[in-house]
């Protein structure tokens, strides 16, 4: 299934957030989105999950607008890990991911075998399942997050859009969560703090900066000297990964510079 952010610009209280972002993600491609803090990439994303209406342009999925389709219909098909999608009632870790097929239920209907097992599945394959009757508010930030990660999965949608989804990550479950989403088959739009991983785990990079995109393509396009230094005020080196030849950032602590139009 196929996303598009058709020239999407969100504004709010007449401050402009997102300008004209044209970004298309093509089926079972993996797309980063990248940027400095608060460069507007959240805010793009809550126009996908449809948190927020785009005050300029569409969102289009597989050629249908997306404000066209009832919202039921859309939350069958993409799927969303967010970064305010923290649980704070104390449901056990199987409940939460259990919450995850209620796209697909009719009122109080229960989940079908096939449904627990998919539940099953989806704890095992993110490394919950020996928590499945732990209360969520017990977990660790990093177990938090991987059930979260299951409760999307069991969605089983099309695509896939998750905001640092690495975030409170071990390194381990960082790249298992990566290759998963690139293994995975499904569209997916990912924002990511680690340019390294991003370059290793995306088909495509799309950087955002004070709410405009500035560079999109093949990592080994978009990541350059230049942009790590006018984007993120970074002097860096870029040298390909000996195995992959994706291109991999080696920083120099020291070399953070200021960047234009950011407050020192
Ligand atoms: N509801 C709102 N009202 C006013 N300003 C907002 C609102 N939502 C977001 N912003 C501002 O819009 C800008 C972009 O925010 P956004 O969360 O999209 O950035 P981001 O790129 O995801 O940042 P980060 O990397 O820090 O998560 C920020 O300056 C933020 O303060």
């Amino acid at each position: 299934m196929s996303l598009l952010l058709d020239d999407i610009s969100l504004s709010i209280d007449g401050a402009t957030i997102v300008q004209d972002l044209a970004l298309a993600v093509e089926p079972r491609q993996v797309v980063g989105l990248i940027g400095p803090n608060g460069s507007g990439k959240t805010t793009a994303l809550r126009c996908v999950y449809r948190a927020l209406r785009p005050t300029g342009g569409a969102v289009w999925i597989d050629g249908k607008e997306l404000t066209r389709i009832p919202l039921r219909d859309s939350a069958r098909v993409i799927a969303a890990l967010t970064q305010d999608g923290r649980a704070d009632l104390d449901f056990t870790v199987e409940e939460i991911v259990a919450l995850g097929r209620a796209p697909h239920l009719r009122g109080n209907q229960a989940l079908s075998a096939r449904e627990l097992e998919l539940c099953r599945q989806a704890m095992a394959q993110m490394q919950v399942l020996h928590l499945a009757h732990r209360g969520v508010l017990s977990l660790s930030g990093g177990e938090r997050q991987r059930v979260l990660v299951a409760r999307a999965l069991v969605q089983e949608p099309q695509v896939l859009v998750l905001d640092e989804p690495t975030n409170h990550l071990d390194l381990h479950h960082q790249i298992r969560l990566l290759s998963m989403l690139k293994d995975s088959g499904l569209s997916v739009l990912v924002t990511l703090h680690d340019l390294n991983l991003a370059a290793s785990a995306c088909d495509r990079l799309a950087v955002l900066s004070q709410g405009s995109l500035v560079a999109s393509g093949p990592p080994q396009e978009v990541l350059t000297e230049a942009l790590l230094r006018d984007v993120f005020g970074v002097e860096a080196s870029i040298v390909p990964h000996p195995l992959t030849a994706v291109p991999q950032i080696l920083y120099d602590l020291g070399s953070a510079t200021p960047r234009e139009g950011t407050p020192a």
